[in-house]
């Protein structure tokens, strides 16, 4: 039996503010960082140790991922960086307040991208400041393989070839991985690994910092999933993620 971990990031400054983030580079606040630190306390108190980590190209997983692993006094494990990783692109709604949105557009249409599994929000134009097509993180990327907008189809169809290629290959060698990525990254994997349908994946939202631990038999595929961590406080966590899209 292997066991994988994945753990969203703590509470980013833009969570805070309750703004779309996607591909923006926003920081932890002083709770997102104490979240990651949480979640290595805990994940070390559980016995739990890690031979490889893997993040996304954002500072507000690596971070995560460097307080939680600080805690568990692993900073020296070899780190993977994969823009695969990376939130979901949230397109032309990166940096509107969510509540604003939805009392614009209503809820439902808020809730349909955020959650749906193939409607994209509304694209960025390429020359718009918010595009990443010039950050230099992403220039080994084709052209147009940075996207303009996501939907949870998109990232999954980005999540998946990383998972064949590296993830899934390194678990089966016997490394003990552990994975801090965003909420929407982890659905995509999430559903994948539990073949949540199309429909079912609207009503999966993932707290922050709290390790989400998977068992996973000779195939990879899932014996049981559990978070680490009081189930009602976890459950309250998930309920107030879902909550951010309404007005
Ligand atoms: O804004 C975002 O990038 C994500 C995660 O913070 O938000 P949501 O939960 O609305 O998909």
């Amino acid at each position: 039996m292997y066991k994988l971990v994945l753990i969203r990031h703590g509470e980013s400054t833009w969570n805070l503010e309750n703004r779309f983030t996607g591909w923006t580079d926003v920081d932890l606040t002083a709770t997102g960082l104490e979240q990651a630190k949480n979640a290595g306390r805990l994940l070390k108190a559980e016995g739990y140790d890690f031979d490889l980590a893997y993040t996304s190209v954002l500072k507000r997983a690596t971070r995560t991922l460097w307080h939680t692993l600080d805690e568990m006094d692993r900073t020296w494990l070899p780190v993977v960086h994969s823009w695969r990783l990376n939130e979901r692109h949230y397109g032309a709604l990166q940096g509107l307040n969510k509540a604003e949105v939805a009392k614009q557009y209503g809820d439902e249409q808020v809730l349909i991208w955020r959650r749906s599994y193939d409607t994209p929000p509304p694209a960025l134009e390429p020359n718009d400041l918010r595009c990443e097509r010039h950050d230099r993180r992403y220039e080994k990327l084709g052209p147009n393989e940075v996207p303009l907008t996501e939907c949870l189809k998109d990232t999954v169809a980005r999540v998946l070839p990383f998972w064949n290629e590296s993830m899934a290959p390194a678990i089966r060698a016997g490394k003990r991985v552990v994975v801090a990525a965003h909420g929407n990254s982890i659905r995509a994997l999430v559903k994948y690994l539990d073949g949540v349908s199309d429909t079912d994946i609207v009503n999966l939202n993932i707290p922050n910092g709290i390790p989400l631990v998977y068992e996973l038999d000779a195939a990879l595929q899932p014996i049981r999933s559990h978070y680490l961590g009081d189930p009602e406080a976890i459950a309250k966590a998930a309920a107030a993620v879902a909550a951010q899209g309404k007005a």
